[in-house]
C-alpha cells in the first residue's frame, strides 16, 4: 500500500528512530509498502522516519529498471575517507528542492537485510551519498539542515507551494 510521506518541516521528521528487535510479518509488510511508496514517489531511497514509522529501517533502489530494492535494518555507516565531496541531493520530504551537500563518498555499511542476514559492505558514489542521507533521516536530520538559513527558508516556502498544488490536483 502507498504510505503518506511526511513533508518538511513536520516535527515528526525529527524523531530518533529505534532499533528493530525482530523482523516480524508486520515489518515485512512495512518494507514492501515503503518500496512501493519509494517507486511511486520516484525516489532512490526512503527511510521509515519519512512515513512516520520511527524504527531503524531504510529501503533503496539505485537500479535503472527499479527492480533491485535493497533493505537495511539497524544500519551503521562508517566513513572510510576524510575528504568530502559535494553532491546535488534531493529529498522526498522536501519536494522540488535540490542542493549540494558535502559528504564522504566512501563508507562502510553494517546492517541486517530483510531476512535478518548480515550486510557488511564498502560502498562509494551515489550509494554512499544516499545511505548517509537515509541514515540522517533515522537521526532526525534533513539535508536542508546543512544549507544556509536563507536556503532553509526558501525550501520551506517551496514545499508549502508544492503541497498546495498537489492538494488542488487531488
Ligand atoms: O528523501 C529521500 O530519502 C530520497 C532521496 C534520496 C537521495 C537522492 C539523492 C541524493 C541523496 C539522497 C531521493 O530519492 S530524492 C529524488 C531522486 O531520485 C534523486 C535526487 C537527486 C539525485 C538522484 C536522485
Ligand atoms: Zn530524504
Amino acid at each position: 500500500a502507498l504510505l503518506p510521506i511526511l513533508s518538511y518541516p513536520d516535527p515528526r521528521l525529527r524523531t530518533i528512530a529505534k532499533p528493530v528487535k525482530e523482523v516480524t510479518a508486520e515489518i515485512k509488510t512495512l518494507i514492501s509498502d515503503m518500496i512501493e511508496t519509494m517507486y511511486d514517489a520516484q525516489g532512490i531511497g526512503l527511510a521509515a522516519s519519512q512515513v512516520d514509522r520511527h524504527i531503524q529501517l531504510i529501503v533503496m533502489d539505485l537500479s535503472e529498471d527499479k527492480n533491485a530494492p535493497r533493505v537495511f535494518i539497524n544500519p551503521k555507516v562508517t566513513p572510510l575517507v576524510e575528504e568530502k565531496q559535494p553532491y546535488e541531493e534531493g529529498c522526498l520530504s522536501v519536494p522540488d528542492v535540490y542542493d549540494k551537500v558535502e559528504r564522504p563518498n566512501k563508507v562502510r555499511i553494517e546492517a541486517l537485510d530483510e531476512n535478518g542476514d548480515v550486510i557488511d559492505e564498502v560502498v562509494e558514489g551515489l550509494l554512499a551519498v544516499c545511505i548517509q542521507h537515509e541514515m540522517d533521516h533515522l537521526n532526525g536530520v534533513i539535508f536542508v539542515d546543512y544549507l544556509s538559513r536563507l536556503k532553509q527558508t526558501r525550501a520551506r516556502d517551496k514545499v508549502r507551494k508544492v503541497l498546495k498544488i498537489r492538494e488542488k490536483q487531488g
